[in-house]
């Protein structure tokens, strides 16, 4: 199942600078594990904003529920998230 999902993220200003660091860190290594496992299959920084659009490739719902409560800054997030869906015109998918 693929998803598009949109994190704004806003650490706030007064957060002890070595667990910040330490966070955006963890955060990295997190999601370049599951970009390996073939889960999160793009990220893209979004011009202008402390914000990425990713798209996730899992096997449900709940697995994408998973995947976003445990990322590391998800505390200081906001995250919407859309399902997709084939496009008839996509000339992609034949
Ligand atoms: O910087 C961001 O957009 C937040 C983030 C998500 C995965 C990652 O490595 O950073």
């Amino acid at each position: 199942m693929l998803f598009a999902v949109k994190m704004d993220v806003n650490i706030p200003n007064d957060l002890d600078p070595e667990l910040r660091a330490e966070t955006i860190a963890t955060e990295k290594a997190y999601s370049q594990q599951l970009q390996r496992d073939g889960e999160w299959v793009h990220i893209w920084r979004v011009v202008g904003q402390y914000s990425n659009l990713s798209i996730f490739d899992v096997r449900d719902n709940e697995r994408l529920h998973e995947i976003l409560w445990n990322l590391p800054l998800f505390p200081y997030m906001s995250v919407e998230v859309t399902p997709l869906a084939q496009h008839p015109s996509d000339i992609a998918a034949g």
